[in-house]
């Protein structure tokens, strides 16, 4: 079993919770494209729901499995979204934007019903704070929001350094919304509600990729199988 094959595994199990009719979010990276791609297959098959993208590269593939999009001005409530997740922890907490769509994905995410992640089992984690937080910023002022980013890291009990995310050919990443995007390297988020509060209240800042009491089930693939965990 590859890492890859699990994503899809996971994904298509997340299969079995949609139903006819349902408006769905539809996340970003590597697990979601699973998604969208076996959801495309259904929609061919006769299956009749309508999805909102949270990026532009899902929006692409969407369009391509010939699934219906709309949007958050004209689908204001949303039944479902299923998206991936950089970790998971046990109480369902979660760290997104590994892929930069953090914005969105939790934008989308607040106006579902029900938010379900879908991953391989290396994304399940005791406590959340390995993988670098994203932490999205507009570029006006990125040398102060930077310093008061990690501030705000460190009065949570996680100091860590806070560096701006990059292309492979070195310049600064560019999110769909036109911000910059922060990687906060924390090693471990000993309280994620206090860190959460503590980012949104700096001025800056767009969105942090903490998704906290988002999740309704996480369904988690791994070599011995699958387990659907419920907050
Ligand atoms: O938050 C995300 C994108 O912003 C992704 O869901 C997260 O990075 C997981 O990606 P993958 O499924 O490729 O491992």
């Amino acid at each position: 079993m590859t890492p890859d094959s699990l994503k899809r595994e996971a994904a298509a199990r997340a299969l079995d919770f949609v139903r006819p009719g349902m408006r769905l979010g539809l996340g970003t990276g590597s697990t979601a494209k699973h998604f969208v791609a076996l959801l495309g297959e259904r929609v061919r098959a006769g299956l009749d729901v309508i999805g909102v993208s949270t990026s532009e590269a899902t929006r692409a593939d969407a369009e391509a499995a010939g699934i219906r999009l709309s949007t958050l001005e004209e689908t204001p409530v949303l039944d479902l979204t299923v998206d991936g997740a950089d970790e998971i922890a046990p109480d369902l907490s979660a760290i997104k934007g590994g892929g930069g769509a953090l914005l969105r994905e939790k934008i989308v995410a607040s106006a579902s019903a029900s938010m379900i992640v879908i991953a391989d089992e290396s994304k399940w984690v005791e406590t959340l704070g390995r993988f670098p937080l994203p932490v999205e910023v507009v570029p006006f002022g990125l040398a102060p929001t930077r310093i008061a980013v990690e501030a705000a890291a460190a009065a949570a009990g996680c100091p860590g350094p806070a560096e701006l995310r990059r292309t492979r050919e070195g310049h600064a990443f560019v999110t769909d919304g036109g911000h910059f995007i922060l990687d906060l390297a924390l090693g471990r988020i000993p309280q994620p509600r206090v860190l959460a509060e503590r980012l949104a209240a700096v001025p800056g800042v767009v969105e942090h990729g903490l998704f906290i009491g988002l999740v309704r089930t996480a369904i988690i693939a791994g070599a011995s199988g699958l387990r659907v965990e419920n907050a």
